[in-house]
Order: C-alpha cells, then sequence, then structure tokens
C-alpha cells in the first residue's frame, strides 16, 4: 500500500465534526450521515505564509473561530502530501470543537486522509464529478467561478457552495483572474440564481473591514440570493488579533450598512396622483435645510470653489472648502447633518487619494457622498479615476453629472471635447443610462440637461425646468452638487426625493431669476439666482409652497 493510501485509508477511521459531519471515502454506509451544516457568513481560508511572526496557524484558527469564523478552508500552497495531512489533522481537532467545517483547498486526497468535511475546488484542480465520487455524497464541496461562463457550468452540478473571485485586485492570489468588483459579482449571482435558485455563494479577494460592506450592498441583486458571506484570507490571518478582526467582520456583515435607507423609508409612489404629495416632501426637505443648516464637506476644483459656497449659503446650508487629509474623519462625524460632495473637476494623484478617505470616513459614518465625475469622458486617466472611486473606494449615495458624463460612467466610449457634453442621445436612451447605472451601483443618478433625469434604478423622474442661462454660468452645474448634499444631509429616507426637491429648488430658482427686474445675461442671472434660491428657502420655512407651480415633471 503507498504512502498516500494507507493514509486515505487511516482518515477513513478518523470521526469527522460528530457523526454527522463525518463523509464517506468510499459506497456510502446504508444510514447515510447528514450533511454538515453549512454557515458560509465569515469563511476563513488560511495561508501560513501571511501569518503575523510567532503565530501558528492553530492558535490563529482557535481564535479567529472564537470571534465568530463560520467555516475554514485550509489553503497551503507550498506544503508537501505529508505535512500538509498532519497540519490538517491538527487543524481539524480543533475546528472539530467547534462545530465549524474544515475543507481542504485543491486537494481531494488530503481532505480524504483528514477525513475533514469536504474540498474546495478550482478551475484547473481535479473535475467536481470525480471529487464528489471520491468524497461521498454528504461532503461538502465547493467551486471557484471568476465569469459567467465557469458560474454557468459549475451552477449545472451539484456543489453546495460557489466561491466567486477575485472581488478586488489581491496579493494573496498573484495568479488570480481579471477583478469583478461589485456589480461583476451581481452578474454571476443572478446567473447562479436563474440556473440553481437555492445554491449559496461567498465572494474572495481582498474583502477587510472597510469594503465588506460595500461588498454585500452593492453585489444584491434586485431578484434572488445574495451573498450568502465573504470569505478572507490577508484580513484575518495577517491580523495580530484574529479573534477581534473575525469579530469586527462578522458585526460588519450583520449590520445594514450606515447609507442603507430606513426600512419602509422609501414609501413615496412617484405618480402624476402623487404630485401634490410629492410636492409638499419637496417644500418639507427645502424647509429642512433651514432648520438643521446641514454641513456640505466640499472636495471641490478650484474654479466653483466660491459659487458653490455661496451656493450652499443661500440654500441654507453650511460650506467647508477642505482638502486636508488631517479633517476628514472629524468632518464626517462633526455633526449629524453633513455631507460630502466629490468633484472630480481637477484631479491628480493627490486629490484621488483624498476622495478615497473621503469616501470611506463618510460611509464609515452614515454621511451622505455625492460624487460629480466632471469631465468623465475627456481623458483616460478621469475615466480610471471614474472607475476606481466606484469600484474600489466604497460607495457614493449619488452620482451627478450631465449626459457625457453619466455615458461614461456607464460604461460607453463616450469621447468629450473637456466638460461639456453634446452626445446628443435622445431622453429616452438617456433614461435607459441612468437607471442601469443607478441599478448597478444601487444609489441615485442625477443626469443634468435640458432634462434632468433623477433614477434610483426602480423610480425614475423627468424634470424640465431650468433655464439656458444656467449653462453659461461657470460652476452652475457643480453647485448642483453642494444643494443634492445640503437636501440629502437634512433628509437620508428617501434620497431620491431629496435629489428632486434639490434639482426643482435649482431649476426652478433659475426660471424665476430671469424673471427678475435686470437679470439680463448670463452675470445679473447668477446674482439674481443665488436670490432666488435664498427666496424659496424663506418661502419653504413659512411652509409655502407656490413656487411649484410651474413643475414640469414625469413620472417613468
Ligand atoms: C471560498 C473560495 N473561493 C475561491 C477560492 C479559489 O480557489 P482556487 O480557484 O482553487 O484557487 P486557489 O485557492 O487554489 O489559489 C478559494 N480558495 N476559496
Ligand atoms: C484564495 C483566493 N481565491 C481567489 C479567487 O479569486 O478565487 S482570491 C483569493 C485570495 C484572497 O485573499 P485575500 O482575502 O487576502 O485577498
Amino acid at each position: 500500500m503507498s504512502e498516500q493510501a494507507a493514509m486515505m485509508s487511516e482518515a477513513a477511521n478518523d470521526t469527522a465534526v460528530g457523526a454527522t459531519m463525518a463523509m464517506s471515502t468510499s459506497s456510502p454506509p446504508p444510514t447515510s450521515p447528514a450533511k454538515p451544516k453549512l454557515d458560509l457568513t465569515l469563511y476563513l481560508v488560511t495561508s501560513s505564509s501571511l501569518l503575523p511572526p510567532n503565530a501558528t496557524l492553530e492558535s490563529h484558527i482557535e481564535s479567529a473561530i472564537k470571534g465568530g469564523v463560520t467555516i475554514v478552508q485550509l489553503r497551503e500552497k507550498n506544503l508537501d502530501t505529508a505535512p500538509f495531512i498532519a497540519l490538517g489533522k491538527r487543524i481539524h481537532s480543533i475546528t472539530k470543537k467547534y462545530g465549524v467545517p474544515l475543507l481542504i483547498n485543491d486537494r481531494v486526497d488530503v481532505a480524504l486522509a483528514v477525513g475533514c468535511e469536504g474540498a474546495h475546488i478550482g478551475w484547473d484542480d481535479m473535475d467536481y464529478t470525480t471529487a464528489r465520487n471520491l468524497l461521498g455524497p454528504t461532503a461538502i464541496i465547493g467551486l471557484s467561478v471568476s465569469n459567467v461562463t465557469q458560474a454557468s457550468l459549475a451552477a449545472s452540478t451539484t456543489a453546495d457552495y460557489i466561491g466567486i473571485g477575485p472581488v478586488f485586485p489581491t496579493r494573496t492570489k498573484p495568479d488570480a483572474s481579471t477583478p469583478l468588483y461589485p456589480p461583476g459579482v451581481r452578474q454571476i449571482l443572478e446567473l447562479i440564481y436563474s440556473k440553481r435558485p437555492e445554491l449559496p455563494s461567498v465572494a474572495i479577494g481582498s474583502i477587510n473591514a472597510t469594503n465588506l460592506q460595500a461588498v454585500l450592498y452593492k453585489s444584491r441583486p434586485a431578484e434572488g440570493l445574495p451573498l450568502a458571506g465573504v470569505a478572507v484570507v490577508s484580513a484575518i490571518i495577517s491580523s495580530t488579533d484574529p479573534e477581534s478582526a473575525a469579530s469586527t467582520l462578522l458585526s460588519l456583515h450583520k449590520a445594514p450598512p450606515p447609507w442603507a435607507p430606513p426600512p419602509q423609508s422609501q414609501t413615496t409612489v412617484f405618480t402624476h396622483f402623487y404630485l401634490p404629495l410629492i410636492l409638499s416632501k419637496v417644500v418639507t426637505i427645502i424647509r429642512s435645510i433651514k432648520e438643521h443648516k446641514p454641513l456640505v464637506h466640499h472636495i471641490t476644483n478650484a474654479v466653483v470653489k466660491n459659487f458653490s459656497a455661496n451656493i450652499t449659503l443661500a440654500t441654507g446650508g453650511s460650506p467647508i472648502m477642505s482638502e486636508n487629509m488631517e479633517e476628514v474623519a472629524d468632518l464626517a462625524a462633526i455633526t449629524p447633518h453633513s455631507a460630502c460632495l466629490v468633484n472630480m473637476g481637477t484631479s491628480g494623484p493627490a486629490e484621488r487619494r483624498l476622495y478615497a478617505l473621503a469616501i470611506k470616513e463618510n460611509n464609515k459614518a452614515g454621511k451622505p457622498i455625492v460624487f460629480d465625475p466632471v469631465g468623465a469622458g475627456a481623458t483616460g486617466t478621469r475615466k480610471e479615476t471614474v472607475r476606481w472611486v466606484l469600484d474600489e473606494c466604497g460607495y457614493v449615495d449619488v452620482i451627478k453629472g450631465n449626459e457625457g458624463e453619466i455615458r461614461t460612467v456607464a460604461g460607453e466610449g463616450i469621447r468629450m471635447k473637456g466638460v461639456d457634453s453634446d452626445v446628443g442621445g435622445g431622453v429616452e436612451e438617456l433614461v435607459k443610462v441612468v437607471k442601469g447605472v443607478a441599478g448597478r451601483e444601487r444609489n441615485v443618478v442625477v443626469a443634468t440637461g435640458a432634462t434632468d433625469v433623477l433614477s434610483d434604478g426602480t423610480r425614475t423622474i423627468l424634470v424640465m425646468n431650468g433655464h439656458p442661462f444656467q449653462a453659461l454660468v461657470t460652476g452652475m452645474g457643480c453647485a448642483l452638487g453642494s444643494v443634492l448634499c445640503a437636501a440629502l444631509a437634512a433628509n437620508k429616507d428617501d434620497k431620491l426625493m431629496s435629489c428632486l426637491a434639490a434639482v426643482l429648488l435649482y431649476n426652478t430658482a433659475a426660471e424665476r431669476a430671469v424673471k427678475r427686474d435686470g437679470a439680463k445675461g448670463p452675470g445679473s442671472f447668477s446674482v439674481a439666482f443665488l436670490d432666488e434660491l435664498y427666496e424659496i428657502g424663506e418661502l419653504c420655512a413659512k411652509g409655502e409652497g407656490s413656487w411649484l407651480n410651474d413643475v414640469k415633471v414625469e413620472f417613468m
């Protein structure tokens, strides 16, 4: 008998996690044991090479289980068979104590020898059918997928779960495929759901305490199973306190993300029948800006700072223009009513670091972020900045841009001339794009133009108010970001409703401004516009909504 065969036969006599977790090695016994309970909430995948100095894998795994890890995978790329099996047995004796399943990565032979609960199989490893035949029907078998084609094949097996990755670029697996980012994970979840609706999945690849909630939130399909959990290597294995690293990840998994609207808060039905109710909410939101005087932290371009500050003040908000990295966390936490504008009008490497920090800190504090992808399609650098902000920096509550910018965000190969948008698609086409981006990002998108299009992916509104002079004043477009921030900071319940209030305020102020005496061109218009913003705020403070009599909105 070979050494490997001897070990496999010895392992068959080992007891797995209780009787229920034993797995068969040949033909199943007459009364087949049940499959071990599979809880993928927090999946620890190991790598001894990433342990901190002096730590042992055994103690690290035990601590991580105490912190809340629900399943462990032994993934050791540089171990020969015998030491791999020996390590597997030591780890299994720990995981069994806690009733946590242990799987072996890639090596079905080692899984059999250890007598643990199953194996995780990659695309280049043993084929699923052979692995299932060897491990038996009660073993847990997981399969890796990195694209929809693999997902389709994996979902046609009887695998117990799917590992989807990499979500982000990761140093832990140098040969990993192209990152999927949360929207790519969502596409795979939708595909899996269409083939095997009950099949659970985990995501893997650079998931940590900073991005876990964004991964779960942004990858959630409109219909079907969300991710059952996340799988991590370095976030726990490289920590010097694996118990607290695991418990932090677990609590983040269980808590709703701070940016999620309170349950049942989005009750506004956007139809013409409800227009009076919608407009009365608009008045309430603008009044609440006056009441709360929300702080609007501007990270914006040099060209528009002064104008944006004045617009914020006229609306009833409190502007601060700060690009100091040291202040970002304090500004996000200083008051319950604040929001942050990230406008990439003039952006270089230092600004990009600032955007990342601002998004992270405001996400943590549950404060809304409005992202303005200025000139998104103009250069490769800007396109990459947009991709990076949305895919890798966290969650942005609102994306506001002109048609060209929003189409670029959607992934269209628009070539913009600077920051202007003259892509010339029809409104119907733009509605599809705006809805698509909002659905993909699970946020609100505001596309500005002669007709403004607002959508949260489900509810879509067209606003046909405003005046052509708005396009002739530098900073007019950017400063709408300030008003969106003020409205979102004052009312977090329904973000689309807050955006609608901001857009109606802005465009109605423009229409009223040109009717003022002396507003004959863009210069005098911009002054009259500030006055009108202020005056409409005063009207709303008195509960007065007659300024909304001329609104032109369409609900879709
Ligand atoms: C939970 C989980 N998902 C995916 C993988 C990746 O497995 P694989 O494709 O076999 O790559 P290696 O881990 O062998 O590098 C995983 N291990 N766990
Ligand atoms: C083991 C593994 N599999 C991946 C996949 O894409 O299938 S990514 C990956 C490494 C995950 O490690 P970390 O959490 O340290 O980034």
